[in-house]
């Protein structure tokens, strides 16, 4: 007899239809999917094509561009907020680089972090960012709405989208050297509420591990992002929804891969809190309420950084 190897696809779901809004039978569709697969993998693919073949060409530019600059320029970006800035030269994972655009679905964040990069400008740059994270903070939004209303919640939708501020962190992966481990980046969960991954160029490497511990490859097309449920709405939904764990391998294929992951922070002082109505016999608070930039502070903490569940050991009851 053969044996059985199971293997696992992310579920892909369609976010491209016109008139995508709630009330809508396609709307109705795409939700059911959206919150089954955040159930069974705290991620899905969703195609999106508001994320043009333009956008997704020029932010891969704007990206290959900025990580020319010299590294002296780069390790500057930084920020008082915890794990909000350049993150590289780390000996165990060389291939890896990255730097953090904060409020970046805005024009002032966005303009802030270009005229650092470049003091003369550049406008191409920050038209391409700002489209992609704009148009990636949508389709968050939406996500996050279909959760909140599966859940019976909706009315706690307006006050967390208030509170949100996304971090997008731009990153390049070079190539493995013959003789080079090729691990991309180390196996983690997110610490935001949600986030958005967008792969730039035709370069994969995102890897997620199931419920069964089996790690599989998620293969990207140019009009798809990832979206990812972070260890905040872990929190939120009482563990209805867990944040997966995930890492990059760069593989066989030729070349530096260059994506791009934004990721929502509750700010605003509202705390990220278990709505009572998803509290009952069947389901007791396993977490209590936190400040999510607290939760990162902690997580900075060199001493934190490998415990099994950071989530736990900081609020779970
Ligand atoms: O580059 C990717 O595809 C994933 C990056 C990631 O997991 C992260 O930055 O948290
Ligand atoms: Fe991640």
């Amino acid at each position: 007899m053969g044996s059985l190897t199971v293997t696992h696809k992310l579920p892909v779901i369609d976010f491209t239809m016109e008139n995508l809004e709630p009330g809508t039978n396609s709307w109705s569709k795409a939700s059911k999917e959206a919150v089954c697969a955040l159930e069974e993998y705290g991620c899905f693919v969703a195609l999106y094509d508001k994320v043009s073949s333009k956008i997704h060409d020029d932010v891969f530019q704007a990206l290959e561009e900025l990580f020319d600059l010299p590294t002296q320029k780069k390790v500057q970006n930084k920020s008082s907020k915890p794990l909000y800035g350049y993150v590289g030269q780390i000996p165990f994972i060389p291939l890896y680089e990255s730097m953090g655009i904060d409020n970046a679905n805005t024009l002032e964040g966005i303009q802030n972090f270009t005229n650092f990069m470049w003091p003369n400008g550049n406008n191409d740059f920050s038209e391409a960012l700002l489209a992609y994270s704009k148009a990636a903070a949508e389709l968050e939004e939406m996500v996050v709405k279909m959760v909140f209303e599966s859940y019976g919640v909706e009315k706690y939708y307006e006050s967390h989208i208030k509170s949100v501020n996304y971090l997008a962190r731009v990153m390049k992966y070079r190539e493995a050297q013959v003789e080079e481990a090729k691990l991309g980046f180390v196996a983690h969960t997110d610490k935001s509420f949600m986030s958005t991954i967008h792969q730039t160029n035709q370069v994969n490497g995102l890897e997620i591990k199931g419920k069964d511990g089996q790690w599989f490859k998620v293969e990207l097309s140019p009009s798809s992002i990832v979206v990812m449920a972070g260890d905040a709405i872990m929190a939120w939904s009482n563990n209805r929804i867990k944040s997966p764990h995930h890492r990059v391998m760069m593989g066989e294929e030729k070349g530096a891969r260059y994506s791009i992951a934004q990721f929502s922070f509750m700010e605003d002082s509202l705390m990220v809190e278990t709505p009572k109505e998803l509290v009952d016999d069947d389901h007791p608070l396993l977490f209590n309420s936190f400040n999510h930039l607290d939760y990162l502070k902690f997580f900075s903490k060199e001493e934190n950084r490998r415990l099994e569940c950071a989530l736990k050991s900081y609020c779970g009851v």
